[in-house]
């Protein structure tokens, strides 16, 4: 890592994205930072806006409104200075069938690499990570799903990024080859000092593998903060803290009042909240704050990073 570059890699600033057809944004209005030298775990249930997200990080579809910076750089819309450091492992497995690991591993470090050194070693450094053994030299259409994950996961490293995207990298995969893949990423970051961008629907990734958790739902990012920060303040079972950007109503008092257990107030922007046992979602109470013109600033909440999600956004992660 170079110490001189900026620890903000790449800063969003309010990003929308609408697929046409579609009544709601996929992203809404979405900031973040990511720091560089940190693993981020982009948690989300199905349809949360996560593989949207990377699709207009990576230049693959143009945002409507907002901009990102990379190093302090605003990023034109073809993305090309974050393509040139960045490596995309997709959702889904971007990978030939019928040719081998080995053959797979050849044509993509072949787009990349000019030099045909440089090109073996990649390739090497792939099959080397993929551990795949006698089976690199066999057709990708009889592998594993955990063996398709691994060299999907060595195909995103050919070009040697800087930045890694990985898209949910481990759905429909065995337990020994996810706790592979989250081995190697935490090796990556330990030895290339990589950013991680790591989108997932599994709660237990993210604790198991994140430096910081950014919890994305409806193409909104409802929290963001140090995955230790997060889960030291999910103590507290019940709790939460709303810092709004405007003094409460009466009104909204009242109407939070009415679907929480407690409600306490430090100043007129400063809520403490504590949920009624079967818990009024934070969706809910969002509503509430919106539809009386205002909106959240900040929020604390104590709870397991489980219903912490729950509360968040009225869902259960997984369907
Ligand atoms: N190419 C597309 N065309 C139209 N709508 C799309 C397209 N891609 C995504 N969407 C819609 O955008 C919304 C967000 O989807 P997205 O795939 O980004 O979410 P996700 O969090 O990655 O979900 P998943 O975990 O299921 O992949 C959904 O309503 C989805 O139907």
């Amino acid at each position: 890592m170079n110490d001189k570059q900026p620890e903000v890699v790449l800063n969003l600033d309010h990003i929308t994205k609408s697929w046409p057809d579609k009544a709601e944004p996929a992203i809404d209005d979405l900031s973040l930072t990511i720091r560089r030298g940190r693993i981020v775990g982009l948690l989300g249930p199905n349809g949360a806006g996560k593989t949207t997200l990377l699709s207009v990080l990576m230049g693959l579809t143009p945002a409507d409104h907002g901009t990102i910076q990379l190093n302090g750089q605003k990023l034109d819309r073809t993305r090309q200075a974050l393509r040139a450091i960045a490596g995309l492992v997709p959702q889904h497995i971007a990978l030939y069938p019928s040719l081998s690991g080995r053959e797979n591993l050849a044509f993509f470090a072949g787009l990349l690499w000019a030099d045909a050194g440089k090109r073996r070693a990649m390739m090497d450094q792939g099959a080397q990570l993929a551990d795949l053994g006698e089976n690199l030299d066999r057709p990708v259409a009889h592998y594993s799903g955990g063996q398709k994950r691994r060299l999907n996961l060595a195909v995103g490293l050919l070009g040697e990024p800087e930045l890694l995207f990985l898209d949910e990298p481990t759905v429909g995969i065995d337990p020994q080859s996810r706790n592979f893949i989250l081995e190697r990423i935490r090796q990556l970051r330990e030895e290339r000092g990589l950013t991680v961008v790591y989108t997932t629907h599994y709660m237990e990734e993210v604790e198991a593998l994140c430096d910081d958790v950014a919890i994305i739902d409806r193409g909104r990012i409802l929290l963001h903060s140090e995955l230790a920060t997060a889960l030291a303040e999910a103590r507290g079972v019940g709790q939460m803290r709303l810092r709004l950007a405007g003094p409460a109503s009466a009104s909204l008092l009242a109407e939070l009042q009415a679907a929480t257990a407690t409600l306490s107030t430090a100043d007129s922007r400063q809520l403490d909240l504590c949920l009624k046992e079967a818990g009024a979602p934070l969706s809910t109470l969002l509503a509430l704050i919106e539809k009386d013109g205002n909106r959240v600033e900040d929020l604390r909440y104590g709870a397991s990073l489980e219903s912490l999600f729950l509360s968040l956004t009225g869902r259960a992660l997984r369907d």
